[in-house]
């Protein structure tokens, strides 16, 4: 059983955030590996004008993720999935081997009753919410925490996740990580664009196996 952790994020683009906290929710969750799964586009952005194509996004994860037990994806473009229930599913149909744990920042957790299926969601795989500065406290009173509370498992069981019964919610809380996508394309617009000629997206490229 390959223990994977499963990052689904826009990475427009991939900064030090997203790996530190991966790389930390690996040792946490004693996870063999953590896959990013680099949205085609999240159901709830469409139409965001600053969205880089899935191309550069996908070039940035990789080079952000290098020399890491992390392997940026576009599956969910392979699978045809864009809903994360969809996703989820799918992922558990093609990978039966493996044991799977979504992973998530603390501002997708303020969010995530607004996710189709999100309870669901929530049934079909623990969920290792990470906090995030500037969103922990609008997490906890979030309408899904509140479904969840009693859920929650102790951060001392969090390498015992395969075992847990579902739902099960674990929050992490590693050196606070201020750093977004928001702030990158703030300070660098332009990120794709320079980049653009040498993004590619040949399908064998998509998966992670
Ligand atoms: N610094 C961070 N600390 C904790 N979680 C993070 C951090 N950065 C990103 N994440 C999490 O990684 C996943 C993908 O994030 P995403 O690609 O949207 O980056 P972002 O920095 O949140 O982007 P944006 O600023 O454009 O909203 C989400 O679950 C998000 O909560
Ligand atoms: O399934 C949904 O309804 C849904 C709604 C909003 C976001 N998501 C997923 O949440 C993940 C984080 O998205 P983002 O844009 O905040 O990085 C990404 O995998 C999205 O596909 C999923």
């Amino acid at each position: 059983m390959t223990r994977t952790g499963l990052l689904g994020g826009s990475f427009n683009p991939a900064h030090r955030g997203h790996r530190g906290v991966t790389l930390a929710a690996v040792r946490a969750l004693g996870l063999d590996e953590a896959w990013w799964l680099v949205s085609p586009g999240n159901p709830l952005k469409s139409g965001a004008k600053d969205m880089a194509p899935l191309a550069a996004r996908l070039a940035s994860a990789r080079a952000m993720a290098r020399r890491a037990p992390i392997r940026a994806t576009a599956i969910e473009a392979k699978l045809g999935t864009r809903y994360t229930i969809d996703t989820l599913r799918a992922l558990k149909r093609r990978y039966p081997k493996r044991r799977f744990i979504w992973l998530m920042g603390a501002d997708n957790l303020a969010q995530f009753h607004r996710w189709k299926a999100w309870r669901d969601i929530a049934r079909e795989m623990p969920i290792a919410v990470i906090a995030r500065p500037g969103y922990d406290a609008r997490a906890l009173a979030s309408p899904a925490m509140g479904w969840l509370r009693r859920r929650v498992r102790p951060v001392a069981q969090a390498q015992h996740w395969t075992r847990w019964s579902l739902p099960a919610l674990v929050v992490l809380r590693f050196r606070p990580d201020p750093t977004s996508a928001t702030a990158v394309r703030a300070a660098d617009p332009d990120w794709f664009r320079r980049a653009g000629s040498s993004f590619s997206m040949r399908s064998r490229n998509l998966t992670p196996e």
